[in-house]
């Protein structure tokens, strides 16, 4: 398992890891036995591509411990995607899930492939012949994959079919960000980015910020695009927005229902007559009230952190800030981070709420998923800000400390030594 550590998102997390368990003074053995995943898939398989021709493509599952109960997390599909960066995932969502106290283990899938090229009937195909390879790996009671990266509502259903055509009978509880219409929670869509946004207000309110904020934004996806959605809606300036295909900065602010329209028209922001064009690193460092990462990891590097000009980090994404940026944003000591684990796990929890109704056949109302989320994130950052205070440690710190801690005491109290 050591070439794990060769890739770079993995070695990140264990870095994180490695400097939390000894902060904590876990035992060595609970440290070797919670830090690596316990069970991991690797598949490769074929796909009918429009052409006729056959491709093959690898895919992934990872579940990094089931001590708490059924493992959960995301399903990416992605260019970028190795075991090393699916592991590094389902390690933050163990973390994350202990953290705002949900019964589940984490876990994380992918596929490496790009979405963006493939027509609807190849990702089709794809997400059925890999849903066939994981099936005897999920299940409602054992890891319930949910959307991310390069992934959506459509996907989840063709896997939620998949799963049911082989047990011969309907699961809606396999996985969650399914559609409404097949056992989907209200509010699933949104839950990420109105998270984020919900504790950007908090933060806001602690730091005492006032006047319009200004926010940037990276990443025009599920997450980034609908918390800039809900800050914006309630006032807030978009100054800088960025995907893939280029980042834009106006610092009199984007017009947010203009952009959304270009981008559905295009499929791009860049050539959005609006804003300017600007390189992507540069726009992170423009002066800001809150800069939100909210694509893919290892984007806030050291080089960075120096120049970075917003008053809050809100981490939309997982794992946008590498430990040797940490090092430099915990001297610098004028910028408050929510730290990925808390700011983006409202997608989790709202999952968790999917699968609870999937489970009972009974459904909430939409004001009934956001009023139990508002209360698991303002009761998780209260945690979080009461342990950094009292042990005076980093935002980051506490967090992934009240969620490693869990995590180990799950582990002995089910007595994992021989
Ligand atoms: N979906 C969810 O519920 C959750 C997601 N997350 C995390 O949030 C992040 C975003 O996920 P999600 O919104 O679902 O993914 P999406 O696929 O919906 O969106 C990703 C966005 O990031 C953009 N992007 C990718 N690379 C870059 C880059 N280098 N610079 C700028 N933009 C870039 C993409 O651009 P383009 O549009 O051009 O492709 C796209 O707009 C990920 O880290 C994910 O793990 C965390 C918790 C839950
Ligand atoms: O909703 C889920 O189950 C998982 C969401 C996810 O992948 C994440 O929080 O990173």
């Amino acid at each position: 398992m050591d070439f794990l550590l060769s890739d770079p998102t993995f070695s990140m997390a264990c870095k994180q890891f490695d400097r939390v368990a000894q902060f904590l003074d876990l035992p060595e053995k609970t440290q070797k036995i919670i830090k690596w995943p316990q069970r991991s898939l690797s598949v490769t398989f074929p796909v009918k591509m429009d052409d006729g021709k056959i491709k093959m493509f690898s895919g992934y599952r990872v579940q990094h411990h089931l001590a708490l109960g059924p493992t959960k997390g995301g399903i990416r599909f992605d260019p970028d995607v190795t075991l090393g960066e699916i592991s590094a995932l389902a390690m933050w969502m163990s973390w994350k899930c202990a953290l705002v106290g949900l019964p589940f283990g984490g876990a994380k899938g992918g596929v490496c492939c790009n979405p963006m090229e493939m027509s609807k009937k190849e990702l089709e195909g794809l997400t059925r012949r890999y849903t066939q390879e994981l099936i005897p790996f999920i299940g409602p009671q054992k890891d319930i994959p949910a959307p991310d990266i390069g992934t959506n509502e459509q996907i989840m259903a063709w896997m939620m079919d998949t799963y049911s055509m082989q047990v011969g009978y309907p699961v809606p509880g396999v996985v969650t960000g399914k559609p409404v219409t097949i056992g989907g929670s209200l509010g699933r869509r949104e839950a990420t980015g109105r998270g984020v946004a919900f504790l950007v207000k908090k933060a806001i309110e602690f730091l005492k910020i006032s006047g319009p904020l200004r926010i940037i934004v990276q990443g025009f996806g599920n997450v980034g695009s609908v918390c800039a959605y809900q800050l914006v809606k309630e006032g807030a300036i978009l100054v800088g927005v960025s995907d893939l295909t280029g980042a834009l900065y106006n610092p009199k602010g984007i017009d947010y229902l203009r952009l959304v329209a270009y981008k559905e028209k295009t499929g791009r922001l860049s050539g959005f007559s609006g804003a300017d064009e600007m390189d992507g690193v540069e726009l992170l460092c423009q002066h800001c009230d809150v800069l939100i990462p909210a694509a893919k990891e290892r984007v806030i590097t050291e080089g960075i952190a120096e120049k970075l000009r917003c008053r809050i980090l809100a981490e939309g994404a997982n794992g946008p800030t590498t430990p040797e940026a940490d090092s430099i944003l915990e001297q610098r000591d004028d910028i408050f981070i929510i730290p990925d684990i808390l700011c983006n796990s409202g997608g989790v929890i709202v999952s968790y709420f999917e699968w609870v109704q999937d489970m009972q056949s009974y459904f909430w109302s939409e004001a009934e998923v956001f009023n139990a989320l508002c209360r698991i994130l303002s009761g998780a950052l209260n945690s979080v800000m009461q342990f950094s205070h009292q042990k005076k440690v980093s935002t980051r710190i506490a967090a992934l400390s009240l969620g490693i801690k869990k995590v180990a005491e799950a582990k002995e109290m089910r007595g994992i030594f021989p």
